[in-house]
């Protein structure tokens, strides 16, 4: 959409105090004032029917907007740069300056410049910020996306603790959550927060400076003061009226801090005006699934590698009918459980669902009723909301009550039912006082019901009558001048008035007053016109400010139904998910899986959800397979060729498990699952040149943090590590990595590799078991089963997908050549003694027998190591050696660096 402003569309210059030249003018004093009190945010100034930005702001919003850049007036002997964007579509404008990360004080007039005016000629408007628009402060539907949450963030430290906080101020929920150092990237990942507030002392840590660099635009520096847990304390107890924070749970000092950041930020931004907020609840770490940044990413949960939504998993299993169904349905896949008694929970609610298909499909009707009954009832608390969102207040609580009968006695849903608050008395009310239809603002007015309110019809009628008083008015004068064009009309300027085309002049009587003439006509007041216009605009203004009031009272009825509302309105998302979750099942043949204390994970039969419906769309179905981590195999080595599935089905098990653990069935025809704490993933490479760092650092970043972090609960989930290095850099690093993951981790996992060396470890690691992807050659072609079984994969085929990209033949003919002497010359290197060789040193040392090395003289390396006494050598000097051994390599044998496969 274009939404660039004509550079003819600011107002008039002169419109108020003016920017003369000169030394501040008033106006300019009176912006200045309010930049200087909100440093940090564009400066939307309110001027008659725009927002204008000036100096510095306006050099930086014009082009972020793409709006022109004027200027008005001059300071200090230099024009001041303008532009501006009109009101009725500021919030197009506000959108596009969210989403660069700017901030925005929106400073409105606060009287009508008529009052200005009667103090005296040249008065300022008085105008003052009544609201900073922050990315993590946001209500307005507009600027946010209906389908997921926008987290305000406060992340605080206190005697070596760290904790967070959070609050999403269209919904009013408020969490706190005390997190470990090495656990904070993961945390901050799954609540993908619109906006971070950061104390300035932490921010400069240099051990946190990766995890404020990941979380990019959205981290907001702050001064340390901010965070004080003392203040916090009392501000907690004011905003919740209460004298002391016992009844809430233990908060730590940390927790204290980063709530109180939260609320002192609501009132900086919101000035002074707090939204309604839930009570804050602690979320213990352990109780979530931990996913790290990298995995949440490689795992494409909510969104894909691209960013968007399509592709995900969220795209693939979402069948909420609700906004707040959708956004809850994001936040469970974003946070699955880590505890089995409130995952079984969940399932009994999707299983009740899948077992009663009538109900199933009554409760998703009426939920398709249902307004976003939260956000609206947050807009109205912050005094931002309209008639449409008392109506959807109304609305919603209707719903609620005939959901409530439909869910019946379902012992599963009861836990549901018993929030579903119906509030009869509030929503008869409502629906008694509003109109069916009503407008968005209040201050358009028509919304209260007529017959309603005896003193507002009257007024209305009077409005009403005059109207038709001005018709006949122009009727009258019509016939009385026999100018039968003559037209009464109205505008901003001039009020109403008496329209006469330039033909027709000679007609108009001397009791017409002219007021304006122009190329085609000629407009004129006359007496009765000026009586009848103020009757028209006392009556309307009396009515519209009735109306305002009667909306003021609805709006408080409503707030004190707050706490209850916002309990409905999580329910009935609750409710959504639950029946979308069942839908979902029944849909694509998913079952519940059993999550448990135990050690165990057996899928039988799995599939890759998202895989699964692409090939679906096509026609194609997934080939499904089993995968037993038990405690006798608990790490699988895959290898198989390329194209055959080995990442797909490594994803899919982690997939699996991200899904039983939110709460969902999953696709496989039976689940067992001992409930995971960590789940890591790295899976495909991707450089992250913006960081300075090459794609194999990635991947070894990655991988640090894996086998320094995962445990005997985790799931861990490794795709060709090692590959983006030399083949036996490579090698030792996936053979040292697959023993680390054995021995020291002892977590479940499934290690893919292009490495079959690896495949010896077998017989010395004792849960450590091969599996490969089995293909079948046919008539010179191989044929991908996409079968996973026992055993190893000889060969990985990559010329033949190579073929199929479509490589020019003489490369692959020339590939093919070279192949074939690469293997007839790691035969005779005997790579599964490797095994027996350990440390791993000796075997990556050991000279192969390729073309490169078969000259009779004995090589520079051999020539060095007949030199060497190792009793003698120093720790130094051995790595020393192994130094001038690895260069004597590169240089003479470049081709031993070449992946041989
Ligand atoms: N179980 C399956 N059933 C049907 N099709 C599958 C299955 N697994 C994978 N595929 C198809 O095969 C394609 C390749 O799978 P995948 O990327 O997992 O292979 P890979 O073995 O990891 O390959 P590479 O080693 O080249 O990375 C997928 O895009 C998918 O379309």
């Amino acid at each position: 959409m274009d939404v660039s402003l004509p550079a003819g569309a600011n107002p008039p210059a002169g419109a108020d105090a003016v920017f003369d030249a000169g030394r501040a003018s008033p106006m300019i004093a009176q912006y200045q004032a309010l930049k200087r009190a909100h440093p940090g945010a564009l400066l939307f100034f309110r001027m008659g029917d725009f927002y204008e930005l000036f100096f510095e702001d306006a050099l930086v919003a014009a082009p972020a907007l793409e709006i022109a850049l004027t200027k008005r007036g001059r300071h200090a002997g230099e024009d001041i740069p303008m532009c501006g964007v009109p009101i009725h579509n500021a919030e197009l404008y506000l959108h596009r300056l969210i989403r660069k990360g700017f901030k925005v004080a929106i400073c409105e007039q606060l009287e009508d410049p008529a009052e200005a005016r009667k103090r005296g000629g040249k008065s300022l408007v008085k105008r003052d910020v009544i609201r900073i628009v922050t990315p993590g402060t946001l209500t307005e539907d507009a600027l946010l996306d209906a389908r997921s949450s926008n987290y305000l963030v406060a992340v605080a430290a206190s005697g070596g603790e760290l904790a967070l906080a959070w609050v999403d101020i269209s919904t009013g929920a408020f969490w706190t959550e005390a997190v470990e150092r090495a656990g904070l990237p993961a945390a901050l990942a799954r609540l993908s927060a619109g906006e971070i507030l950061v104390p300035e002392r932490l921010f400069a840590e240099p051990t946190l400076a990766g995890t404020w660099r990941e979380a990019g635009e959205a981290v907001t520096p702050l001064p340390d003061a901010s965070f004080d847990s003392i203040a916090a304390e009392r501000r907690l107890c004011q905003a919740f009226k209460v004298a002391t924070l016992e009844g809430f749970g233990g908060f730590g000092r940390a927790e204290l801090a980063a709530a109180g950041a939260i609320l002192g930020y609501l009132e900086l931004t919101q000035k002074g005006l707090l939204p309604r907020l839930d009570r804050p609840r602690r979320l213990e770490s352990r109780a979530v699934l931990q996913i790290d940044p990298a995995t949440r990413r490689n795992l494409e949960l909510v969104t894909s590698l691209s960013g968007s939504r399509e592709g995900s998993l969220l795209a693939a299993i979402d069948r909420t009918v609700t906004n707040a169904g959708g956004r809850l349905l994001c936040e469970r896949l974003s946070a699955p459980l880590a505890r089995p008694e409130p995952i079984r929970a969940r399932l009994d609610e999707v299983e009740s669902f899948v077992e009663s298909p009538d109900r199933r499909a009554d409760v998703r009707e009426a939920l398709r009723r249902c307004p976003d009954l939260g956000r609206a009832l947050s807009r109205l608390s912050l005094g931002r909301g309209g008639p449409r969102d008392l109506l959807a207040v109304a609305r919603g609580l209707e719903q609620a009550g005939a959901l409530r009968d439909a869910i019946g006695d379902e012992p599963a849903l009861a836990g549901i039912a018993r929030r579903l608050v119906p509030l009869g008395a509030l929503v008869d009310r409502l629906v008694g006082s509003l109109e069916d239809e009503v407008p968005l603002l209040a201050r358009d007015g028509g919304f209260i019901r007529v017959g309603r309110h005896e003193e507002l019809d009257q007024l209305r009628n009077l409005r009403d009558q005059s109207r038709r008083h001005i018709a006949a008015l122009e009727e009258h004068y019509r016939r009385e001048t026999g100018i039968s064009s003559l037209k009464i009309r109205h505008n901003n300027l001039l009020g109403y008035y008496v329209e006469v085309p330039a033909s027709q002049l000679g007609k108009v009587p001397a009791s017409f007053v002219q007021r304006q003439s122009m190329a085609g006509a000629t407009r004129y007041s006359t007496k009765e016109l000026a009586e009848l216009e103020s009757r028209i605009a006392s009556a309307g203004d009396r009515a519209l400010a009735l109306e305002l009031e009667l909306f003021e009272s609805l709006r408080q009825e409503v707030l004190a139904e707050g706490d209850a509302i916002a309990v409905t309105a999580q329910a009935l998302a609750e409710l959504d998910v639950a029946a979308a979750l069942a839908e979902l099942a029944v849909e694509q043949r998913y079952v519940r899986p059993v999550v448990d204390e135990s050690a165990s994970f057996a899928i039988v039969g799995g599939r890759h959800p998202v895989v699964e419906q692409a090939l679906a769309r096509g026609h194609d179905s997934f080939v499904a397979n089993d995968c037993d981590l038990g405690p006798s195999r608990a790490l699988w080595l895959l290898t198989g060729p390329n194209m055959a599935g080995k990442s797909t089905f490594l994803r899919q098990n982690a997939l699996i498990t991200v899904l039983a653990q939110m709460g969902s069935f999953v696709p496989a025809s039976s689940a067992r699952i001992g409930v995971v704490d960590r789940l890591f993933s790295r899976v495909g490479a991707a450089d992250d040149l913006a960081r300075g760092r090459s794609t194999f650092m990635v991947e070894m970043v990655e991988t640090a943090g894996i086998l320094n972090l995962a445990g005997p609960r985790s799931l861990v989930i490794l795709d060709e590590i090692g590959r983006g290095t030399a083949t036996y850099d490579g090698l030792s690093l996936a053979w040292a990595v697959v023993e680390h993951l054995h021995d020291v981790n002892r977590c479940r996992g499934l290690f893919a590799t292009h490495y079959h060396e690896l495949t010896a470890l077998a017989s010395r690691l004792e849960r450590l078991s091969c599996h490969t992807l089995r293909v079948k050659e046919w008539q010179g072609q191989v044929v991908f089963l996409h079968e996973v079984a026992p055993g190893t994969a000889d060969r990985s085929y990559g010329i033949h997908v190579a073929r199929l990209a479509g490589l020019p033949e003489a490369v692959l003919r020339r590939a093919e050549e070279v192949l074939h002497r690469l293997e007839e010359g790691e035969a005779r290197s005997a790579p599964a003694k490797l095994a027996d060789d350990l440390p791993l040193f000796a075997a990556a040392l050991r000279p192969t027998s390729g073309p490169a090395c078969a000259g009779a003289e004995p090589s520079e390396i051999e020539r060095i190591l007949e030199d060497v006494v190792p009793d003698e050598l120093t720790p130094k000097d051995a790595l020393e050696l192994v130094y001038r051994l690895k260069k004597c390599l590169v240089e003479r044998e470049p081709r031993a660096h070449i992946r041989s496969r």
